[in-house]
């Protein structure tokens, strides 16, 4: 199976998005809706469902994620983890529309009401410590050991290296867009992200794009006589 870097990742993000013409929204609905099936496989108490969603594209995913729940009837809350002015476009714009369904966030939302968390902090673009704040909040959910599904990549797991940026949200199950990430293979995040799903959301890769890492599966392996 190839695996990417986040900054493969990105770029092959940017690509679809800028060259392509993708519109981002359709991306995120994509990914939202995959992680939907992962959610209704049967594996998981849906009896309250927990979006934490951050500021970036990782937290768009999420709001996406609670929409399609709560248009489904589910018992979904969605909390905001950081100062939601400060979130992306695209965040805002899954808000706003999220606001005409009457889906209203919630401003505090207790872990241990919750039967399965959603976590779309943080993604690939994870690019340093977390904050304190959150670090902490990370480590109390870890010691109640809910079940997580991680969206892309467990909250705190650096995606290229797998290291954990002080503190990481263990997964049960990581739905995982377009290609695996080193990180999800390797040290702490090997371990954290649990049962990783990769799924195609319509990702357009370069055709001259150069992986760093070769394709273990295709790669003809050299014949050891
Ligand atoms: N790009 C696309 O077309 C799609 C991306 N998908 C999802 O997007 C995330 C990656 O999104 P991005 O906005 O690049 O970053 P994150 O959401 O992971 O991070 C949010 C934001 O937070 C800032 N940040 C990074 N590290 C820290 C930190 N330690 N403390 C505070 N703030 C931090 C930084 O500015 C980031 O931008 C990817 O994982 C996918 O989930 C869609 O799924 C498909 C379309
Ligand atoms: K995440």
């Amino acid at each position: 199976m190839q695996l990417v870097t986040a900054t493969e990742m990105q770029n092959i993000d940017n690509y679809t998005v800028e060259t392509i013409g993708m519109p981002q929204d359709v991306l995120i609905e994509r990914a939202a809706m995959s992680v939907i099936d992962v959610i209704g496989a049967g594996h998981f108490n849906l009896d309250h469902i927990l979006v934490l969603a951050g500021l970036g594209n990782n937290g768009a995913d999420g709001v996406a994620i609670s929409r399609l729940l709560y248009a489904q009837g589910f018992n979904v809350s969605l909390q905001f983890v950081g100062n939601v002015t400060r979130a992306k476009d695209s965040v805002k714009r899954q808000l706003d529309i999220i606001e005409k369904y009457g889906l209203v966030r919630a401003e505090k939302s207790d872990f241990n009401e919750a039967t399965l968390i959603i976590d779309a902090i943080f993604g690939t673009g994870l690019n340093n410590l977390l904050p304190e704040g959150l670090q902490k909040m990370i480590k109390a959910a870890n010691h109640i050991e809910k079940t997580v599904i991680a969206v892309d990549t467990p909250t705190g797991i650096d995606a290229t290296t797998g290291e954990v940026r002080g503190a990481a949200l263990k997964a049960h199950t990581t739905v995982t867009f377009g290609y695996n990430k080193v990180g999800l293979t390797q040290r702490v995040g090997g371990y954290l992200s649990g049962n990783v799903i990769v799924k195609d959301i319509g990702l357009l890769t370069p055709q001259d794009f150069t992986f760093s890492l070769p394709d273990k599966e295709n790669t003809p392996s050299v014949a050891t006589s």
